[in-house]
């Protein structure tokens, strides 16, 4: 029997904000990945890094503004760096899980860049929100540094540039380590975000989408499902209003219809949404699933989650 190729991308339920919240959050995801694993999938990993990508690049810049030995480092960089040190995270938790359940299986990180439009008009109205949560006087100390704030429900953000994923570098180590039956983590913090300069990729001040990624990386990989890993068990329609309520398998259309009816903050859940529609719409027969972290083995059987189909 061939295998199920699956693309599962991890939320922020799957790694909290600081180190100490990672190390046990990725237990969770390893317990959730090493369920998919026995249930026969073949699976390629991504992840989220907003909080992380923003710790990072606000820590190297007040650092550089101590001590000018060092100097600040770019987005780009802060990018690689969350892949290196959630990946690490990542595949060690989910090595232990598998090792506890008896099964050997290699995992590795792949640190991934993604070719973006320099161009792109996201470059002029950035929207990805980074980073912790800022009082509003915090908030006016950010933005007197030069960078970008935005309210969200709980606080206030960092916002930086967005690009759309265009093309992924390592796509054939990807599928070569797939292929293998092997678990890869790629494409984290939805790849490093480069322009193409003749033979040199250069780095861009921008974190792109993972949702997004996660769905160009299916679609490059020829997947046969996308799952979404993330903080509720289904997706909802008059979210957190007294007319709430759950969607359980929806048609591409429908999900279109709910979009412009607004049902999706454009901060969370709709780069899920639109991520579905994208990768689902381009081939007959695709699946994506959008659920809570604990819930992936009970989605993937169709037990529970919003599934987003054809028709
Ligand atoms: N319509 C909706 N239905 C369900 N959840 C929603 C909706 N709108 C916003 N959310 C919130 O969006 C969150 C998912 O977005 P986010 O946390 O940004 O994703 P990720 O888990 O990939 O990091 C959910 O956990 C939920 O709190
Ligand atoms: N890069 C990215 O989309 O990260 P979050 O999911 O944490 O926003």
């Amino acid at each position: 029997m061939t295998k199920k190729r699956l693309v599962v991308a991890l939320g922020r339920e799957a790694f909290g904000a600081i180190i100490p919240e990672q190390k046990k959050a990725v237990k969770r995801a390893a317990k959730a990945i090493a369920d998919l694993v026995e249930a026969k999938y073949q699976i390629i990993i991504t992840h989220s890094n907003g909080p992380q990508v923003g710790m990072l690049h606000t820590a190297m810049t007040e650092f550089s503004r101590l001590d000018n030995a060092y100097t600040v480092a770019p987005m780009s960089v802060c990018g690689a760096l969350s892949q290196g040190y959630i990946g690490y995270d990542l595949q060690n938790a989910i090595r232990s899980e598998l090792l506890e359940r008896g099964i050997y299986k290699p995992v590795s990180t792949i640190i991934t860049q993604v070719r973006v439009d320099p161009f792109d008009e996201a470059f002029h109205h950035p929207t990805k929100v980074i980073g912790r949560y800022m009082t509003k006087d915090e908030a006016a100390i950010e933005e007197e540094k030069g960078n970008y704030v935005m309210k969200e429900e709980k606080g206030f953000r960092r916002v930086v540039a967005t690009p759309k994923p265009i093309d992924i570098y390592e796509i054939d180590a990807i599928k070569a380590l797939s292929d293998a039956n092997q678990l890869v983590i790629a494409c984290g913090g939805g790849g490093i975000p480069v322009l193409e300069q003749g033979t040199h990729l250069r780095g861009a001040s921008a974190v792109i989408e993972k949702d997004t990624a996660s769905a160009k990386l299916a679609d490059m990989l020829d997947a046969d499902e996308i799952l979404f890993l993330t903080g509720v068990e289904k997706v909802c329609l008059n979210y957190h209003t007294p007319e709430e309520t759950t969607l359980n398998t929806i048609t591409v259309e429908e999900a279109k219809n709910y979009v412009r009816e607004g049902h999706f903050p454009e901060t969370s859940m709709l780069p899920k949404i639109e991520a579905s529609i994208e990768f689902v719409s381009k081939k007959p027969g695709r699946k994506a699933v959008i659920t809570h972290l604990d819930k992936a083995k009970d989605a993937m059987l169709e037990k529970t989650g919003t599934i987003i189909v054809n028709s």
